[in-house]
């Protein structure tokens, strides 16, 4: 008999038509006040579970006591408390890699817009207020030959790391817990301590994972350690800048600008300051979203609960010990 797995995010067909061929498939797009009680429902006799965009609470768990695998369809683990899945020999599958080198252009993407201004000139013409030539006031900052901090140098650092320094001739510091020998010897890049990354980066850039120790990682002593010309681009989790002091950083020209894809709380609040900040582009959480890239986060998902309701964990499996035969 095939096994039952639950689905909560809308899959394209294709892929809907390869796990309805090996397993069972309850589907609901996302968990709502909704339908809540019927995915709690689904989840009695479910042993996978695949989606994204959701907490994964502890009264979902209590309620599938068959699962034994749960494939996210995103790198961030963050949706889950992975200690306590591991304790219910649960395994936690993710989608590396196959997004690295899609949300390093967006966060270069910031880089430079948050640099040249992009999109406020960009308005600027589409309001028919391009009436005379643009003076000193409208002018950006160079991003070619500056310095860049990344704090992170895991696979989307070192992909960051990679268009700064081959494509713009910049500097690479980083921070991170262990080296990276594979930066260091390609793009010169050079592991600091905190302190003096914040101190010397012309664009302090946030690639680390959120884990209860990165949470406010960057607050305001952090922030009032930057330039007063640097840029703080967040790309991986809102919640690692405390967004309270970044807006107050902002506002008091601590720092001259943030690019940020994520936010403590998505979607962004319509009346956050940092909606009308002049000196902030904020993009809607799409490090990822692109036709190509989301479909082969897809299929790597999958692919992932295939394998691990297979007993085979042996490729993008974050809690590996966590076995249930
Ligand atoms: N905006 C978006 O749409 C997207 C955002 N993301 C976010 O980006 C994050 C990074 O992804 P990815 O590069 O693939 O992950 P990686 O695990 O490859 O990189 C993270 C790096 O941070 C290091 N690190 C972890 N904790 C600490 C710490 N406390 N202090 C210093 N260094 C630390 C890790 O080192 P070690 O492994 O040794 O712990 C690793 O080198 C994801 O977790 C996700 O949240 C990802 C994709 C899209
Ligand atoms: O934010 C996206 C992810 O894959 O993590």
């Amino acid at each position: 008999m095939k096994p039952n797995v639950v689905l909560y995010k809308n899959i394209p067909a294709d892929q809907l038509e390869r796990l309805q061929s090996h397993f069972n498939v309850a589907f609901f797009e996302g968990i709502t006040d909704a339908n809540r009680a019927d995915f709690i429902g689904a989840l009695s006799n479910a042993e996978g579970l695949i989606g994204a965009s959701c907490p994964i609470t502890t009264d979902y768990l209590n309620a599938a006591p068959a699962l034994r695998a749960i494939s996210t369809i995103s790198v961030g683990v963050d949706q889950f408390n992975v200690p306590d899945l591991t304790n219910r020999k649960i395994n936690l599958m993710h989608t590396p890699s196959v997004l690295t080198e899609t949300t390093a252009d967006t966060i270069f993407t910031l880089v430079l817009n948050s640099a040249r201004r992009v999109i406020e000139m960009a308005e600027m013409v589409k309001e028919g207020r391009w009436t005379k030539s643009i003076g000193v006031d409208s002018y950006g900052t160079d991003v070619n030959g500056k310095t860049i901090g990344i704090l992170g140098m895991g696979r989307i650092g070192y992909a960051v790391a990679k268009r700064a320094y081959a494509g713009f001739g910049m500097s690479v510091l980083y921070y991170n817990d262990v080296a990276n020998p594979m930066a260091e010897q390609d793009f010169k890049a050079r592991r600091c301590e905190l302190d003096e990354l914040l101190a010397k980066s012309d664009f302090v850039c946030v690639v680390l994972p959120l884990l209860p120790e990165t949470e406010k990682f960057i607050g305001k002593e952090q922030l009032l350690k930057m330039k007063p010309s640097a840029f703080l681009i967040n790309g991986s989790r809102g919640k690692i800048v405390d967004e309270t002091a970044l807006i107050e950083a902002l506002q008091q020209g601590v720092i001259r600008g943030a690019g940020l894809d994520v936010f403590e709380k998505e979607p962004l609040p319509a009346d956050s300051p940092l909606v009308s900040l002049p000196n902030v582009v904020a993009l809607p959480h799409i490090g990822s979203a692109t036709h190509e890239t989301r479909y082969a986060m897809v299929r790597c998902a999958v692919d992932n609960l295939i394998a691990a309701l297979n007993n085979d964990v042996s490729v993008n499996c974050v809690n590996p010990a966590a076995r249930k035969s």
